[in-house]
């Protein structure tokens, strides 16, 4: 077990900006697997969308590796964004046996505007520019809703649908879940010694994040 740290600055964000993130947590369509009422084409379109956003979101975390190598004073950070990358192989995987499951063929999808916004949010904070405090920011909101989203679907008093618990399983597991707190304190540990500015730039990126986030739930209601 993580020993759990004092609280730091992202819990104060979180605090501060409760109803977006509650927004990206506990969205509409999340809410539907939960209870059972979920609509199975906006799970087609998620997962279709989704699938498109992992193989992105494979870059942005092996620039994050990358900056974990050169950056960090803890050799311990890299081996965490390892385990990420290396999980997001198991990953695409699965997206392609869901796939066949569902009978969304991945070569035909295209990435919905949401999408492509969030692609170019997560392009622009690979550049050099960008702090690692900020990277590893976003980095833990961005597994975070996902962990919170889909451990809210296997909670007591669930009815997820059977043929839907992969699904959650995959990022409301109690690894994952430690993932994501390790990934939390390396972007804690971070910005402890970060300037205003740069904190102000981590807030900006962890609240665009959840706003992403929303975006790309939202898509789901269209069902295409
Ligand atoms: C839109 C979005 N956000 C976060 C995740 C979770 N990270 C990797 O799988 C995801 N799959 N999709």
């Amino acid at each position: 077990m993580e020993k759990p740290e004092k609280r730091g600055m992202i819990d104060t964000w979180l605090d501060k900006h409760r109803s977006i993130h509650t927004a990206a947590t506990r969205h509409p369509f999340v809410v539907s697997i939960r209870d059972g009422s979920v609509d199975l084409s906006s799970f087609r379109t998620w997962l279709g969308q989704d699938y498109l956003f992992v193989r992105g979101f494979v870059p942005f975390v092996a620039n994050a590796l990358i900056r974990a190598g050169k950056e960090s004073g803890e050799s311990s950070d890299m081996e965490v964004v390892l385990g990420g990358l290396a999980s997001l192989s198991d990953e695409i995987e699965w997206f392609k046996r869901e796939g066949s499951k569902w009978d969304v063929d991945f070569s035909t999808v295209v990435p919905q505007k949401a999408n492509q916004d969030y692609s170019r949010f997560l392009e622009a904070l690979m550049s050099d520019e960008v702090k690692y405090s900020v990277i590893m920011t976003a980095f833990w909101a961005i597994e975070a809703v996902y962990q919170e989203s889909f451990a809210h679907c296997l909670e007591d008093g669930n009815k997820t649908p059977a043929e839907l618990t992969g699904a959650c399983q995959r990022w409301g597991n109690d690894g994952f879940k430690q993932y994501c707190s390790s990934v939390k304190n390396i972007a804690e540990r971070c910005l402890e010694n970060a300037s205003g500015h740069v904190l102000a730039e981590a807030e900006d990126v962890l609240v665009r994040v959840l706003e992403h986030e929303v975006a790309f739930w939202e898509m789901s209601r269209g069902g295409q």
